[in-house]
């Protein structure tokens, strides 16, 4: 395989220190192909019978996912048909990709919980949560950039998702608004986005630098604690991104158990498929809790993008 590639020489780089030598070269190449397309049933506006069988009438051959019931995979090439399909455009199926849903699947919501997603637009894991959740309970769902505050409240009406209570605010100051709150948080934070860097597509990438990084890492801190203020003991949080780079994920869980301690606990993660990593213990010289190595990287293949998660649980 030829290693030459328009992404950032440096990204690249770090890639090679963040993944495993065994799966580089996996890795590498996802970022020069077309992934499968996948979709979620909405369960909250149609059977899952109901919705393939209406897909299967447009022609859409939509594979099951083992991990998950309600989702399913078609050929890239049938991405358009989904995307102008009355099953979407009606709420009925929502085009997703599977690594988003694993967040959702471990925060495993259930019925009757106040549940806080404290970035939430567009909206895609919040209209899964509510599903989970057969629309019973509360789901606050915060955002603060006003246009994405509008496609996330348009999403949660099209879906059908009555237990959505959408806010248009800054997420940093919902942990001293309601502190102790809430069952279950969700926080899947405004990142670098290097897991959706497409060598196709160079404004996923031209801006990328490790300045940009830096940048993410100083606006996830401050929500990543103010996440936690507002999980009740007992309750439990998962901390997401799409990132790759260790500052904006085992960097911000660490500072988490530095301002907390013993408060913070870091769940093993179980994932229902292979393509995953503990998290790293060092980075550029820098020593993590060894407690890191229990989050996960999902490293991207022909399915999934990558995604970093954090399963974390408030000992009482
Ligand atoms: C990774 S995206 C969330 C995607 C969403 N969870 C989904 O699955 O559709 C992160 C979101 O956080 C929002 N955001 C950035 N800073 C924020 C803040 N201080 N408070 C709340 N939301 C913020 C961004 O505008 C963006 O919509």
């Amino acid at each position: 395989m030829s290693y030459s590639s328009p992404l950032p020489a440096e990204f690249l780089q770090r890639l090679t220190a963040i993944v495993p030598p065994s799966w580089y070269e996996q890795v590498f190449a996802t970022f020069h192909q077309h992934r499968t397309c996948s979709f979620r049933v909405n369960t909250l506006r149609s059977s899952t019978a109901d919705a393939l069988a209406e897909l299967s009438a447009l022609d859409i051959s939509a594979s099951p996912v083992p991990w998950c019931a309600e989702a399913f995979v078609v050929p890239h090439g049938q991405r358009s048909l989904l995307s102008t399909s009355a099953a979407f455009s009606e709420g009925r199926i929502y085009i997703q990709n599977l690594s988003s849903m694993a967040p959702v699947l471990l925060l495993n919501p259930r019925p009757g919980e106040q549940v806080l997603d404290l970035a939430a637009a567009p909206g895609g894991k919040t209209l899964h949560l509510a599903a989970l959740m057969e629309n019973r309970g509360w789901i606050s769902a915060v955002e603060a950039v006003k246009d994405r505050f509008f496609r996330l409240k348009a999403n949660v009406e099209a879906f059908g998702a009555s237990i959505v209570h959408t806010y248009l605010r800054d997420g940093r100051t919902v942990g001293l608004a309601c502190p102790e709150h809430f069952d279950r948080v969700l926080l899947d934070a405004p990142c670098s986005s290097e897991a959706r860097f497409h060598a196709d597509n160079p404004a996923s990438w031209q801006f990328w630098s490790p300045a940009k990084i830096r940048e993410a890492a100083r606006k996830q801190k401050p929500l990543l604690f103010s996440a936690w203020q507002s999980l009740k003991p007992g309750g439990t949080m998962v901390y997401c991104t799409c990132s790759f780079a260790p500052e904006e994920n085992e960097a911000m869980v660490a500072a988490l158990l530095k301002k907390y301690g013993d408060a913070v606990d870091i769940l093993p993660l179980e994932l229902p498929f292979a393509n995953t990593i503990p998290g790293l213990t060092h980075w550029l010289g820098k020593e993590f809790d060894p407690r890191l190595e229990r989050t996960r990287r999902i490293l991207p293949d022909a399915f999934m993008d990558s995604f970093y998660l954090a399963h974390l649980r408030k000992v009482p």
